[in-house]
C-alpha cells in the first residue's frame, strides 16, 4: 500500500492540514476534507508550504509531538468530569494511594531508617503558573522546608539552574541538584550536619556542554522569537522552550522550529515536560542518578538503613521513582490529581498536600526525639 501526504486546507479556520494516507483513502473533489485522524497536524499556511518535503516518517511523528503536547496538560481533558474519568481515577488512586492516608504505613516502614528527603519544584513546591519566572513557593512552605531540612538531609531536585531555583528557595541549608541533577551543590558551608568538609559543587557531568548549550539558547531565543508566547529559559546545562502561552494552533509549527534547531546537535536530546520542551546533553544522567550520587555523598552507599522520599510531578521525575523501585528502598511519591502511569507508589494531589505530608514527616520525628 502507497502512503503519502495530503495537504488540505480549512477554509473556515484558515488552517492546513497535513495527513499520510494510503492510496486507498485518497479524496476525491466531492470530498475534499480528510478523515479526521486522531492528532492530526495543523500548521499554518506559509509555514507548511515551505516544510513540504515532510516525508510520511517525519509527519507521523511530528503528529505524535502534538498529541503528546496535547497530553501535557491533563487538566483541560478532565475538564468535564465524566463517569468513566471518575471511575478510571478510584481505580488509579487504589494503585497509588494518598500518601497522606498512607502516612501511618510509610512511617512504620521507614522506622529504623534514615529517612532522606528529595523534592522536586516547579508542581511540587511551588504551583504550576504560567510564567516560569513567578513560580515563587509560598513563605509557609519555605518554612516547612526548612523544618524539614532540620530534620532530615534534604535536596531539591529540579529542572531549573541552581541560581534560578535558590533564588525561590532561598535556604541554605539544602543540597540542590539543577538541571535535571547535573548540576549538584551541597549546603553552603556552615549548614551542613552531614557533609561539613566536601566542597560546596558536587558533581557536574556535563561540564563540557556549556558552550554549545549556550550556542543553542541563542538560535532558540531566535528562532522562537516569531512564536506569541514561547518562552526559552537557560537552564545551564540544559534549556526550556515553554509553550504554555502559545496558541495550541501555532504548536505544531513551534515543534517544528525547535526540531530544526536541535536536530543539528547530534549529542542533545529533545524531550517534553509539562507544556515545555526540555533540550540536554545526551549523557547518561538523570535525577535517578543525582539522587543515587547523593545517597552517596551523605554515606548512605551501600546502606540497608535508608528510607529515601522522592516527591516529584512530572516525567523526568519518574528516573528517581524508578531507581528507588529497583533498589527496592524508600518510595516515590507523585503528584497529581489525574491518573498517570507512574513508578510512584502513592500519590499527593497537589503543592498544598505536599506541604502537609511534609508538616507531618517534621511533626512525626519531633515526637520521636
Ligand atoms: O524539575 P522541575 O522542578 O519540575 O522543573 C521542570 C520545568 O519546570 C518549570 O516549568 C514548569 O513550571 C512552570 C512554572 O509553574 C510552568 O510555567 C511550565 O509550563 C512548566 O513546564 C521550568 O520553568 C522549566 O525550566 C523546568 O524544566
Amino acid at each position: 500500500m502507497v502512503s503519502q501526504n495530503v495537504v488540505v486546507s480549512d477554509v473556515t479556520t484558515g488552517i492546513i492540514t497535513v495527513s499520510t494516507v494510503s492510496n486507498s483513502s485518497v479524496f476525491t473533489p466531492s470530498a475534499q476534507k480528510p478523515p479526521t485522524a486522531p492528532g492530526h497536524i495543523s500548521v499554518s499556511k506559509k509555514k507548511l508550504l515551505k516544510s513540504l518535503e515532510i516525508n510520511g516518517d517525519q509527519s507521523q511523528r511530528l503528529t505524535s509531538w502534538v498529541d503528546s503536547m496535547r497530553a501535557s496538560s491533563p487538566t483541560h481533558l478532565k475538564s468535564l468530569p465524566s463517569l468513566s474519568s471518575e471511575a478510571e481515577l478510584n481505580s488509579w488512586l487504589k494503585r497509588h494511594p494518598s500518601a497522606l492516608d498512607m502516612f501511618e504505613r510509610i512511617i512504620e516502614a521507614a522506622r529504623g531508617k534514615e529517612i532522606v528527603m528529595f523534592l522536586d519544584y516547579d508542581g511540587t513546591l511551588s504551583p504550576i503558573v504560567s510564567d516560569p519566572d513567578r513560580a515563587f513557593i509560598s513563605s509557609k512552605m519555605r518554612r516547612t522546608v526548612k523544618k524539614l531540612a532540620k530534620c532530615f538531609p534534604t535536596s531539591i531536585v529540579t529542572g531549573r539552574c541552581i541560581d534560578k531555583v535558590y533564588s525561590f528557595v532561598k535556604l541554605a541549608e539544602l543540597y540542590y541538584a539543577g538541571s535535571h541533577g547535573m548540576d549538584i551543590k551541597g549546603p553552603t558551608k556552615g549548614f551542613s550536619r552531614y557533609n561539613k568538609d566536601k566542597p560546596s559543587v558536587l558533581y557536574q557531568p556535563a561540564g563540557d556542554f556549556l558552550p554549545m548549550i549556550d550556542e543553542v539558547f541563542k538560535q532558540l531565543v531566535e528562532k522562537t522569537k516569531s512564536t506569541p508566547g514561547a518562552k526559552v529559559e537557560n537552564n545551564k546545562f540544559c534549556l526550556s522552550v515553554h509553550f504554555r502561552c502559545v496558541d495550541e494552533k501555532k504548536w505544531s509549527e513551534l515543534a517544528l522550529k525547535v526540531r530544526s534547531v536541535v536536530n543539528n546537535y547530534p549529542t542533545l536530546k529533545l524531550s517534553q515536560g509539562r507544556k515545555v520542551f526540555e533540550i540536554r546533553p545526551m549523557i547518561k544522567w538523570d535525577k535517578g542518578k543525582a539522587l543515587e550520587f547523593l545517597l552517596e555523598s551523605l554515606g548512605f552507599d551501600n546502606s540497608s538503613d535508608v528510607f529515601p522520599i522522592y516527591i516529584g510531578d512530572d516525567r523526568t521525575d519518574e528516573d528517581a521513582f524508578k531507581l528507588l523501585q529497583e533498589r527496592g528502598q524508600g518510595l516515590g511519591l507523585l503528584v497529581s490529581k489525574f491518573p498517570k502511569d507512574t513508578n510512584a507508589s502513592y500519590s499527593l494531589q497537589d503543592p498544598l498536600e505536599v506541604m502537609d505530608f511534609l508538616r507531618r514527616l517534621v511533626e512525626w520525628k519531633q515526637i520521636q526525639q
